[in-house]
């Protein structure tokens, strides 16, 4: 057991999808190509308009299983004076990714995310992102993003691979703090995000 993580599940774990890997299959209740997907949690800091200085990213679902997200750094995200600070783009990947969710229509967390920073992003530069996804095999889903700025076809300022891994709704419900909790169950907008899962709270 590692020290570090608490568990040895998947350390290690290739981010190559494996021989046996299948092809993403898009759900098909997944919204129509150009469809704004909206935040999956009001709070989310990457997506969720109830957070101040969240990135307020802002993902659209794409062909097959890709999305499209857009994102405007702030002076809040800054690590460096006047650049976006690298923790706040790796996020801007992770919640890209974390929204091919939204086509497949499945419940996954992040398991493993890596990240190459290859050209600094300014304040007031907009993120282009994309994502897809490149395979499933079994509860791992893989997928590779990428982020540009200065338009969607400019340069590549950041990349990364993932693997997600599917969880049940009890992955929130047993480990988020209750009162978080109880107030999403509460909130019907909530509701209705857990069910376009097909999940019933
Ligand atoms: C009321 C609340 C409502 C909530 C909202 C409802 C619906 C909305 C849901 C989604 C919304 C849509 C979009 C979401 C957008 C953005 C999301 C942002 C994503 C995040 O920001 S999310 C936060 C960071 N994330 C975590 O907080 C995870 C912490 N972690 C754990 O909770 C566990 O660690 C877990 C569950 C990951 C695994 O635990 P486990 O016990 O279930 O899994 P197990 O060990 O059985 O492994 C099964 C197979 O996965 C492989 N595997 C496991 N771990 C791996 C790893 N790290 N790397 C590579 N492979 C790995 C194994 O190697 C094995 O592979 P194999 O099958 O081949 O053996």
């Amino acid at each position: 057991m590692s020290a570090a993580t608490g568990s040895d599940s998947g350390v290690g774990a290739a981010l190559t999808p494996p021989p046996d890997v299948a092809s993403p299959v898009r759900h098909p209740d997944a919204p129509a190509p150009g469809t704004l997907l909206g935040a999956h949690y009001d709070q989310c800091f990457g997506c969720g308009e109830g957070q101040l200085h969240g990135l307020h990213l802002e993902a659209r679902a794409g062909e097959g299983v890709t999305v499209t997200a857009e994102f405007t750094v702030r002076p809040a995200h800054q690590g460096a004076p006047g650049l976006a600070h690298g923790g706040v783009l790796a996020l801007a990947l992770d919640e890209t990714l974390g929204s091919l969710n939204w086509l497949l229509r499945v419940i996954a967390v992040t398991g493993r995310l890596e990240t190459d920073f290859v050209r600094p992003v300014p304040v007031g530069a907009t993120l282009h992102l994309e994502a897809r996804c490149t395979g499933v095999a079994g509860r791992k889903i893989y997928g590779s993003a990428v982020g540009r700025i200065g338009g969607s076809d400019g340069p590549v300022a950041v990349r990364a691979d993932s693997v997600f891994i599917e969880v049940k709704l009890e992955h929130f419900t047993k480990n988020g703090r209750p009162q978080e909790i109880k107030a999403a169950l509460a909130d019907p907008d909530q509701v209705k995000v857990a069910r376009a899962f097909e999940v019933n709270p």
